[in-house]
């Protein structure tokens, strides 16, 4: 029996290895971490993460080639593919510090491995690395081997929260590099036999080791660009009476740029998305091409850019102040059917409001108030280290109440942020909001997910990103 054993009970590793368990019933298949309360949750009822059908595939395979377990060194040793799927966080000191990946928990791995190992194996980089990781792991490797053989594979991961169990069974891609050496195309082929199981050969990619790991950056590059590029037109589409909506729409159609990812937001948020293109331009930058680094870093500008603009719609709207007003903030995720709060915009737009000394009342079905006020005191780039390892929550922010209905978040409130697009904000009761609310009663749409004419009618004043402007906010100065 081919034994696989994944370092990393994350978000990557844990939904991963379970797709392969369900898939490959020949397979054993553990995951491995150094948190004990991650492996803990994995083996209970209470899943850590939040995922949508995630529940029944652990179901179906826990306990029978499928395990959970804290003995990182047992179940590597044993194995005959390990996969790799630790955190990669943006480093905070140092060298590269606020750009580059910090590449401890990778590195600390792969001495581990080395340790361990009693027999050859092929070593899997399913985190998003730098280019030319591969080569630093292999050195790593080599010089602590024993004589024993490993291969390096690459084999990003490109799947997307909220829909990670679909994006597994469906991938548009499988994308594995490898050395082309016959030992690194006999591992290309071995792992090649484990996705072939249920992903057709032609959706399965073979490439060099620098192809495979750059791909992944420049694929999450590609798409923070296109949200940038329609948040800054939706700028432009309040500035000028079109609406973002109907443009995206027009500009989707053509079958050269397509329709998806082309909705406005408050901002993209997320684990990966900036972490990864501040890592490509740190690369870029390296190597001597301070141009295209430059032109990357402006993916994160014009992000940053969408959550001031936001920030600074609603205090402007608001009489220039929301000193001691309530505002409720409906949505925390950094977006629908996840609980997963890393980068999400709603911190710098929940920070922005506090620095205006707005009272926030928050609500999101999936995100608990420990989160929201950790998330809300801890230092930047701080989330992406092991659980076990951040550092407790110094204070809370007494401004902040967490609430666990939106009806109870707006009793009262001055006005409404809407920051995550889950589809019960779509179907709330606008008009009973509306008559338990200060007046004038606003609406701040991020998301684009209320009906404005409809709350208009009820007597809202309402902003949606990149919607012409409502009549209250036309004659206010742009804000920027
Ligand atoms: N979250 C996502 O949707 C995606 C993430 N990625 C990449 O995958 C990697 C992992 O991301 P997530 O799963 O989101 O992170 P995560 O933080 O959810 O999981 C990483 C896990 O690794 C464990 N860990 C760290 N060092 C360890 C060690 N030496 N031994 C054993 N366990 C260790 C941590 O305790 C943690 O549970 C990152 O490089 C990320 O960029 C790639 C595609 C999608
Ligand atoms: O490397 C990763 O971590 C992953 O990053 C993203 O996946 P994810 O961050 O889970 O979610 P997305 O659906 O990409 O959304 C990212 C952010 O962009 C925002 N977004 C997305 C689409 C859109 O049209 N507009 C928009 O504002 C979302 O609300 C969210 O805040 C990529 O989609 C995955 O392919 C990749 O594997």
């Amino acid at each position: 029996m081919v034994k696989v054993c994944c370092i990393g009970a994350g978000y990557v590793g844990g939904p991963t290895m379970a797709i392969i368990a369900l898939k490959c019933p020949s397979i054993e298949v553990a995951v491995v971490d150094i948190s004990v309360s991650r492996i803990t949750a994995w083996n209970s009822d209470q899943l850590p993460i939040y995922e949508p059908g995630l529940d029944g595939v652990v179901k179906q395979c826990r306990g029978k080639n499928l395990f959970f377990s804290t003995d990182v060194e047992k179940h590597v040793s044993e194995a005959d593919i390990v996969f790799v799927s630790v955190n990669t966080p943006t480093k905070t000191r140092g060298l590269g510090a606020g750009k580059a990946a910090d590449l401890t928990y990778w590195e600390s791995a792969a001495r581990m491995i080395a340790d361990v190992s009693k027999s050859n194996k092929i070593v899997v980089e399913k985190s998003t690395v730098p280019v030319k990781t591969a080569e630093a792991i292999e050195k790593i490797l080599t010089h602590n081997s024993k004589g024993i053989q490993f291969q390096i594979l690459s084999n990003p991961e490109f799947l997307a929260e909220g829909t990670a169990i679909e994006d597994l069974l469906k991938p548009d891609r499988v994308l594995i590099g490898g050395r082309e050496t016959p030992e690194g195309q006999k591992a290309i082929q071995a792992l090649k036999d484990v996705y072939a199981q249920w992903v057709p050969q032609e959706r399965i990619l073979t490439t060099n080791l620098w192809s495979a790991e750059l791909s992944k950056l420049a694929a999450n590059a590609f798409l923070a660009q296109r949200i940038s590029s329609v948040n800054a037109m939706s700028a432009l589409c309040e500035a000028t009476g079109a609406n973002i909506t109907q443009v995206s729409y027009a500009v989707g159609k053509d079958s050269r740029i397509g329709p998806k990812f082309l909705n406005a937001s408050v901002g993209f948020g997320g684990s990966c998305f900036q972490k990864d293109i501040l890592n490509l331009v740190y690369i870029c930058e390296c190597n001597g091409l301070p141009e295209v680094a430059e032109y990357w870093k402006q993916v994160i500008k014009i992000n940053d850019y969408q959550k001031n603009r936001f920030v600074n719609r609603v205090v402007a709207s608001m009489f220039n102040t929301v000193s001691n007003k309530k505002i409720a903030v409906l949505g925390f995720a950094f977006k629908k059917d996840t609980g997963d709060t890393r980068e999400t915009p709603a911190i710098d737009v929940c920070k922005g409001l506090l620095g205006d000394k707005a009272r926030l009342s928050i609500y999101d079905p999936q995100v608990t108030e420990d989160q929201i006020q950790r998330d809300l005191t801890m230092d930047k780039f701080t989330w992406d280290h092991p659980i076990h390892l951040q550092p407790m929550s110094p204070s809370t922010v007494k401004q902040v109440s967490v609430v666990w209905e939106a009806y109870e978040a707006t009793k009262d409130a001055h006005g409404i942020c809407i920051l995550t697009e889950w589809d019960e904000f779509k179907t709330l009761d606008y008009k009973r909001i509306y008559d338990n609310m200060q007046k004038p009663a606003f609406v701040f749409d991020g998301r684009n997910v209320v009906d404005v004419e409809k709350l208009r009618e009820i007597g809202f004043i309402v902003y949606s990103i990149g919607k012409p402007l409502d009549p209250w906010l036309k004659d206010m100065p742009a804000v920027a």
